[in-house]
């Protein structure tokens, strides 16, 4: 049966997008995430009735390979966005997801276009530090959930760093990571990250959330304040709260495209 989907990007993190009342199978997921017989996306998101009162929607996310993810950052911009443009919401709404229910805000600019959103990503889960031999390399990461498991390595963050170590650091932890490169700047930090089920991505909002956390704890960055999270797909705003559970997190969302497919 012929399907209908939105494709999505935040920071080109992208996504295939559909409304429905249950789940696809874990396989049509993998179908249309391919680049080259499908749509091409880094996961799908399906947005399905909510599961708490008050609630706009449940997100759910498949990644590329079909596991799933509790959330999604870059993923629940989109899925607010598109909530805003096709049902007609302003200001606020909250988005269920298997993390928990988040609280996300539209930013509207002169248009009336939604220009950004916010999310309340929190609470950022501090797991403690985690040792990988990679090779000859002795990595120790950061543990921190965002929902999702993220390790983050301080360090020199690159595109080949993170193609180079970061499979076999998802494939060191039961279940899988996502492994987050980071390096703090005045204001900010640089940022690749592997993404557990999708490889290299331009951008990983729970990452950016996660990297920011890292940094904040180890004192190397202040609490309290937009830190700009640069990442290869763009940058990402993302506020940790003094309490460093609470986070914060700014940024776009996008509509690429609408279609049908029968895949
Ligand atoms: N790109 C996402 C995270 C998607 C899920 C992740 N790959 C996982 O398996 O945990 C983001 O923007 O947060």
């Amino acid at each position: 049966m012929a399907l209908t989907f939105w494709k999505y990007e935040g920071l080109g993190n992208d996504f295939v997008v559909v409304e429905a009342d249950a789940l696809m199978s874990a396989p049509r997921a993998v179908r249309l995430c391919d680049r080259r017989r499908g749509v091409g996306a880094d996961g799908v998101l399906s947005i399905l009735p909510p599961r708490t009162p008050g609630a706009a929607a449940y997100m759910h996310l498949y990644n590329s390979d079909g596991s799933e993810a509790a959330m999604c950052g870059n993923g629940i911009r989109c899925v607010a966005r598109h909530l805003a443009e096709r049902r007609g919401l302003s200001g606020e709404l909250v988005i269920d997801t298997d993390a928990g229910p988040r609280r996300c805000l539209l930013h509207l600019g002169p248009g009336g276009a939604v220009e950004a959103v916010s999310v309340e990503m929190g609470p950022a889960r501090h797991e403690g530090e985690q040792t990988f031999e990679v090779g000859e390399e002795r990595l120790v990461g950061q543990r921190i959930s965002m929902g999702n498991p993220h390790a983050v390595f301080i360090g020199p963050s690159s595109l080949e760093r993170a193609a180079r170590l970061g499979p076999f650091v998802e494939q060191a932890v039961p279940g899988g990571v996502n492994a987050g490169f980071a390096s703090p700047r005045p204001g900010g930090l640089d940022l690749v990250v592997w993404e557990r089920g999708a490889g290299l991505t331009d951008a990983c909002g729970t990452g950016a959330c996660a990297a920011a956390v890292a940094a904040v704890t180890a004192g190397l960055l202040p609490a309290g304040e937009p830190l700009e999270v640069r990442l290869p797909g763009g940058a990402l705003r993302v506020t940790v709260a003094p309490d460093r559970v609470g986070v914060l997190m700014r940024g776009p969302a996008e509509r690429v495209f609408q279609g049908e497919t029968t895949l």
